[in-house]
């Protein structure tokens, strides 16, 4: 139906015409007010009176809040004065006689005069039924519990810069139009907000109960990313008095996927969210200036399998990972940290000279009993406290003890001598004997707890890493279990060989920004409240159990696709172990997604017969949305030159059609390079190679390996496999797996027969033989 023949369209235009000019004014009055606070705030500051600056004082915050509130609502109503709201539900609550009307957008406005809602914010409870309700009897939660009614219609809008475009009324048997429309369209650079479009499976997730950690299990392209982000805003808006924006950490792959997520909180109208790589944030908390060896290094070596000769390297440095990942290690770490506990104070008495002012066994017990909430070198302020308190007070009874005791001595000389020379002389010494041994107390005293301070152990972090990690002994000694001798022997010498040369690796900054919570506590607090963690299947049992353990907090939601593992050698193979090992029994909440949102049925099913070869239990294929395209093309050639004619004319069409983002995926680095390389000489094409150093991707051709794809999406994707093999093994298939689902609309694979000769496992008809020669 056009547009304008909507029965509704002329009430329609009014609204939005209506609530456009609300928030016109509404701008109008903020601006208004801010002009009014900012010189109200400079008059406060002229009157600032030094001597009693109280009510200035007073005056400035105030305005300072009001500024602040000002600030994050007029955000809003910029953004919404091109775009108010993008649906409307009518729903009549229970026992109520007639529906209402409400129109929801990214935030709430209401008229001043009488409190109506113009605007729904979508995170409102009652936005709830937008998302999951079909039309008839609904329930959404509420703080005051489940409330009922009748939802009577549902409808969308399209507002583009304040013009209505279209409405499109959803029932029983509309198919999403919406969500069509918006998977349809070509992608720039940066993933968007999808307010407008959330599913019911994905709102579950979105609003999910905060008490629980969430992990959930998304197929590629079913939204996790963008969940993850609006379950931030969602929460920020629903627990406002609970949190601040920077109690929430995100963590992240690397930089360039930080940059690529920039802009949905922003538009959502949330600031301040922090955001971190885990290197980043390890090396924050850990304080190690210790150089990271390459952090995909063992990766690209366990890639490039094919041409590494020596398979028992391989297998060593795979379980390496493994070993540092596990809560094994966090188990041996734990009996590490007590030893040290143990050893901490020394066998030596607190002594002022002769006196014993607190005995080993009394220190011991203050610092193994009462500060043992404390990390170790936190305790030694406390030692030190009570050792000066203690000392302070004996101190002056020692003193008077000491002059007793002379005292008596002379007075006895006076009692049982005769005045005569020799009883002055003798009571001279005394007193002298007395007063030296005052002055000796009162000297000693002023050094004797930064003396037996002295005792104590000074360490840094990376000391005490280094004595844990290459001490074959401590295996037999911390290690619950008994360990393999040879492999023990092989990760020692892996990490001597590692720590001589200040360097550590990936696996290592869980254990120290671990060593450092336990031992020294973190040189500044963050107060992170809320973890999300995304790609969480690259992360390691460990990495996931310490982060719980030292933000002190089991609010998480955790996503990652399996499927995408490449990084399974480091821990997590099964999502079961983090909710049993890791998180309060029965406390974990675990959701799927398999729904994908982003590619077309024909990519999709090409990808999905990929994780099938890989024989992995467990994986489910996803379900593309019903979206279709072309059937990936293949280019199978010998000639080097001719694959390079092929992608080059590939990337000519692309490049002329209307896809703004296209990625030539790489098995490696190295492969990158060549293609590069090739295309770079020829000089009739140009791509920009992605490193791992790279922090932002402009758009545009990209030639970019696999593993740094992750996460991230391309209008159309070409996978060159000029040289590198993809053999029928997991890693080869997730890596190739990962490169076919960056596609959103088009997908070719240009290859040699043997370097894809995996494919010929693949069921017919699910790609289209372009060239085969
Ligand atoms: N409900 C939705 N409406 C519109 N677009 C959506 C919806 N859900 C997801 N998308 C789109 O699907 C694409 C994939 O989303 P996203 O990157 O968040 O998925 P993912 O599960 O994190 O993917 P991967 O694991 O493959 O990196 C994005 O372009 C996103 O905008």
């Amino acid at each position: 139906m056009s547009l304008k023949k909507h029965p509704d369209y002329r009430e329609e235009l009014k609204r939005l015409e209506d609530t456009i000019e609300y928030v016109i004014n509404a701008i109008s009055a903020a601006e208004e007010n801010r002009r009014r606070l900012r010189a109200d705030t400079r008059e406060a500051y002229v009157d600032l009176d030094p001597l009693d600056s109280s009510l200035s004082y007073v005056r400035i915050m105030t305005n300072a809040k009001f500024l602040d509130m000002l600030e994050k609502n007029y955000d809003g109503l910029i953004r919404s004065r091109k775009k108010p709201y993008f649906s409307r539900i009518d729903f009549r609550s229970d026992g109520a006689a007639e529906p209402e009307k409400l129109y929801i957008g990214k935030m709430s406005l209401s008229r001043a005069e009488d409190d109506f809602p113009l605007i729904v914010d979508w995170r409102s409870p009652i936005a709830s039924v937008y998302y999951d309700g079909r039309l008839g009897h609904v329930a959404y939660n509420t703080p005051a519990g489940i409330q009922g009614g009748e939802l009577q219609m549902k409808r969308q809008y399209t507002i583009n810069n304040g013009n209505l475009e279209n409405i499109l009324d959803v029932d029983i048997t509309t198919t999403d139009t919406f969500l069509q429309a918006a998977l349809g369209e070509n992608k720039d650079n940066r993933l968007k907000d999808i307010v407008s479009t959330i599913q019911a499976e994905q709102n579950e997730i979105i609003r999910a109960d905060i008490g629980s950690p969430l992990i959930v299990q998304g197929a590629a392209g079913s939204g996790k990313t963008t969940i993850a982000l609006h379950r931030i805003a969602y929460l920020i808006y629903t627990y406002e008095e609970t949190f601040d924006p920077d109690n929430f950490l995100i963590i992240a792959p690397n930089s360039l996927f930080l940059n690529y997520i920039s802009e949905v909180l922003p538009e959502l109208g949330v600031e301040k969210v922090r955001q971190s790589t885990f290197i980043d944030l390890a090396y924050e908390l850990s304080g190690t200036s210790y150089k990271l060896a390459s952090p995909d290094e063992k990766l690209i070596k366990l890639i490039s399998h094919s041409r590494q000769a020596d398979s028992n390297e391989l297998e060593l440095l795979r379980r390496i990972s493994e070993f540092k990942g596990s809560l094994e290690f966090k188990g041996m770490m734990d009996r590490y940290v007590a030893s040290l506990e143990q050893a901490f104070i020394p066998n030596q008495n607190f002594n002022l000279e002769e006196h014993t002012i607190f005995t080993a066994d009394e220190i011991k017990k203050m610092f193994l009993t009462d500060f043992s909430y404390l990390p170790l070198y936190k305790r030694i302020p406390e030692i030190k406290k009570a050792l000066s308190n203690k000392l302070k007070r004996d101190r002056a009874s020692i003193i008077k003890e000491v002059e007793d005791y002379y005292d008596k001595q002379i007075e006895r000389l006076r009692d049982t001598m005769k005045p005569s020379e020799e009883r002055r002389a003798q009571a001279v010494a005394l007193m002298d004997a007395r007063d030296g041994k005052v002055e000796s107390l009162k000297r000693t005293a002023k050094t004797a707890v930064a003396k037996y301070l002295s005792l104590l152990p000074r360490q840094d972090v990376m000391h005490y890493y280094r004595e844990l990690a290459v001490n074959p002994e401590n295996f037999t000694e911390f290690y619950r279990g008994v360990p393999d001798s040879v492999f023990v022997s092989c990760l020692c010498k892996h990490n001597l060989a590692l720590l001589s040369k200040k360097t550590i690796e990936y696996e290592d900054l869980t254990a120290l920004m671990y060593l450092k919570y336990k031992v020294f506590a973190f040189d500044k607090n963050m107060d992170i409240k809320y973890m999300i963690i995304d790609e969480a299947q690259d992360f390691s049992l460990f990495q996931i159990y310490a982060l719980k353990e030292i933000f002190d907090t089991e609010l998480f939601t955790i996503l990652g696709d399996l499927a995408q593992g490449i990084h399974s050698y480091r821990g997590i193979t099964d999502w079961k172990e983090v909710v049993q090992r890791v998180f309060k029994r029965g406390n974990c909440r675990y959701l799927t997604l398999e729904q994908s949102y982003r590619t077309t049925i024909e990519i999709m099913n090409a990808a999905n017969e990929i994780i099938k070869m890989s024989g992995l239990q467990g994986l489910v294929p996803a379900k593309p949305v019903v979206r279709h395209g072309e059937k990936p093309g293949i280019y199978r050639l010998t000639a080097k030159d001719k694959m390079l004619d092929a992608l080059e004319e590939r990337l000519k069409l692309l490049k002329s059609s209307r896809y703004n983002t296209i990625a030539v995926i790489c098995k490696t680095t190295e492969e990158c390079g060549r293609v590069k390389k090739l295309l770079d000489k020829r000089g009739r094409l140009s791509a920009k190679q992605l490193s791992p150093d790279d922090i932002s991707y402009e758009g545009g051709t990209v030639i970019v390996p696999s593993y740094l794809a992750k996460g991230l999406e391309f209008d159309a994707v070409i996978i060159c496999a000029f040289e590198d093999d993809y053999l029928l093994e997991e890693l080869d298939l997730k890596l190739l797996y990962v490169a076919m689902t960056r596609a959103l609309h088009s997908l070719d694979i240009i290859c040699t027969d043997k370097n894809m000769a995996l494919l010929e496992q693949m069921a017919e008809g699910l790609m289209v033989d372009v060239v085969k020669e």
